[in-house]
């Protein structure tokens, strides 16, 4: 279970910050007492425009980030006090995940199989699943320089799952990724949570959270504006699809000034 508790995080801005924000303040909130439950064996979207703190909240559920204020418990661990206790149940995958890109995707699956301390044969089983399932094979002795985009995103998928992490994470996981990737993802993503993992995405494309997700929450402006099934965001909303649904919250959050 992940427990995100009054989660607030303020970026300190540098001068440089300040003058492209157009702002005379040295600080940006840029999520803003959040809090919500994620539970295994489902797949929770958190949904937002851009800049709404979608990245900010995964990271720093994935130590990455401090929070200024609030407590996030992954599986009953605390982010900050048990950071190697959640890094080893968790998967998380970011689009700033950067690959060696002198490597191939068979020496990099390898290597971080190794740091996680999984001996060869366990690296073995789970290349070949991952492998298969991605269609990475045909790529696999590749630099990792001369890949696409996609086989880049597979790969750095593969590598964010090969410990078997009960927790996945993955920010924007379908971004850029043409419909058979994107497919290959999504069928990946309904394994894992039928495998009872709990996984937990960002998304800024209201039609991929209304597919995938059970339960999601809708981030405006960095506060969390409605959270639970995509039935009860519509009952909440009173609208019949997602895309509906966050404009009208959209809407009262301009109302409000928020
Ligand atoms: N290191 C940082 N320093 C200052 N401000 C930051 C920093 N990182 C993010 N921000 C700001 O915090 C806010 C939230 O950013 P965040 O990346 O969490 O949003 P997001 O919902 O993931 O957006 P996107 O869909 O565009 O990735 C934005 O206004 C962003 O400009």
């Amino acid at each position: 279970m992940i427990e995100v508790k009054h989660l607030t995080k303020v970026y300190k801005l540098n001068k440089k910050q300040m003058q492209e924000l157009k702002t005379k303040g040295n600080k940006k909130v840029a999520v803003n007492d959040l809090s919500f439950t994620a539970k295994e064996g489902e797949i929770f979207g958190l949904l937002g425009p851009n800049g709404a703190g979608k990245t900010t909240t995964l990271r720093s559920i994935s130590t990455l980030l401090k929070p200024t204020e609030g407590q996030i418990s992954v599986q009953g661990y605390d982010v900050i006090k048990e950071a190697s206790e959640v890094r080893r149940r968790i998967g998380f995958l970011t689009n700033e995940l950067k690959l060696d890109t002198h490597f191939t995707p068979n020496y990099t699956i390898y290597f971080f199989g190794k740091l996680y301390g999984l001996d060869k044969k366990t690296i073995d089983e789970r290349k070949e699943k991952l492998f298969n399932h991605f269609g990475i094979n045909e790529f696999a002795h590749k630099k990792i320089d001369e890949l696409s985009t996609g086989m880049k995103q597979k790969l750095s998928i593969a590598v964010s799952l090969i410990h078997d992490p009960e927790v996945v994470i993955f920010d924007e996981p379908t971004n850029g990724l043409d419909i058979i990737t994107a497919r290959a993802v999504t069928e990946y993503l309904y394994k894992l949570k039928a495998e009872g993992k709990l996984v937990i995405i960002s998304t800024h494309i209201m039609t991929v959270a209304s597919k995938l997700c059970d339960r999601v929450g809708i981030i405006i402006n960095g506060t969390l504006k409605a959270e639970g099934t995509i039935e009860e965001v519509l009952k909440k909303t009173g609208t019949n699809d997602l895309e509906d649904a966050f404009f009208e919250l959209y809407k009262n959050t301009v109302k409000e000034g928020a």
